[in-house]
């Protein structure tokens, strides 16, 4: 159900690459004015681009605290506990506090935080900024229905946004989170390869983003398994069974499924489990 977020106020603590994409996807979903949104961060550097889209800025954390609902914790996961222990006295019951940390379990969230306190965990990704994020939260043992539906509307302009157990995060995180790096790499090394075969490297790489862009939105939209779509653009004996084969002996797929299961091991390392 649709909530009225009114005048909710939306506080960051952190400004950097994910601060931003999570706070444009709010500000593009037009239920929360650009007024209401308060961001922190200790040095000018990223303060900028926030300030240009009308978000207020401050070099304090306890004042965004002190003057907002819904906080996102979008510091590095090394600085949560120091952030945490600078801000507590001025955590009340009604905030409802959700971090954006790679690895930072809800029970270390929930045992720096006061008790009490109303803990989401979220694992957004980059393309947030362009509105077609992939992100996964789950609740901590505060925060009820009313407050999932909440960041639910919030993130609407974000991307899919997916609630799962917190077993799923650090998961979701080397899938999705570290993900999109993966895809990049494939697209600069296919791009490459054109260079390599005599195209000039700027028509190369635009070639390989929509390359993506596009096999993504079909993937997606399509609802078919990957794989049929594979088949789908192998003729037998034509051109694309001739890559495949190049990319199984380079080993693509345990590349691939090892990165994965590598990026899900070091966020659990990271949270210390
Ligand atoms: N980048 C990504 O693709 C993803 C990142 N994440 C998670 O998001 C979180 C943020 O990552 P990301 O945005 O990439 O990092 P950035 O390095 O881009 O941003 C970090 C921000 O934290 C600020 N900061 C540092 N110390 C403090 C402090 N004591 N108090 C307040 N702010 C502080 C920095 O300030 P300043 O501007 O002054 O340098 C900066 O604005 C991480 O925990 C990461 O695990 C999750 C999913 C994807
Ligand atoms: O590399 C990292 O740790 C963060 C979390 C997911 C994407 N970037």
């Amino acid at each position: 159900m649709e909530q009225d977020l009114g005048e909710i106020k939306v506080g960051f603590i952190g400004a950097g690459k994910m601060a931003h994409g999570i706070a444009q996807g709010i500000l593009l979903s037009g239920k929360v004015c650009p007024g209401n949104v308060m961001v922190s961060a200790p040095s000018l550097n990223n303060l900028g681009k926030f300030k240009d889209c009308g978000v207020r800025t401050t070099h304090c954390n306890t004042e965004v605290v002190r003057v907002t609902r819904v906080l996102f914790l979008a510091v590095k996961p090394h600085i949560i506990p120091s952030v945490l222990q600078e801000v507590s006295a001025v955590i009340t019951p009604q905030h409802i506090i959700i971090s954006v940390a790679a690895g930072v379990t809800v029970a270390t969230l929930e045992r720096l935080l006061p008790t009490g306190s109303m803990v989401l965990r979220l694992m957004p990704n980059l393309p947030c900024v362009v509105q077609e994020g992939a992100l996964l939260f789950c609740r901590g043992t505060r925060a009820g229905p009313g407050e999932a539906g909440l960041l639910r509307e919030l993130l609407a302009s974000c991307g899919l946004v997916e609630e799962g157990p917190e077993a799923f995060i650090d998961i979701h995180t080397g899938l999705s989170g570290s993900g999109v790096a993966y895809v990049y790499m494939l697209a600069e090394a296919m791009a490459e390869g054109a260079v390599k075969m005599g195209m000039p490297s700027a028509l190369a790489n635009r070639i390989a983003a929509q390359t993506v862009l596009g096999a993504g939105r079909l993937l997606r939209d399509s609802g078919q398994h990957p794989a049929q779509l594979r088949a789908d653009v192998c003729t037998p004996g034509g051109t694309t069974i001739f890559g495949l084969h190049a990319l199984e002996r380079g080993g693509l797929r345990a590349a691939a499924m090892g990165a994965v299961e590598a990026a899900t091991e070091r966020a659990r390392e990271l949270g210390g489990k």
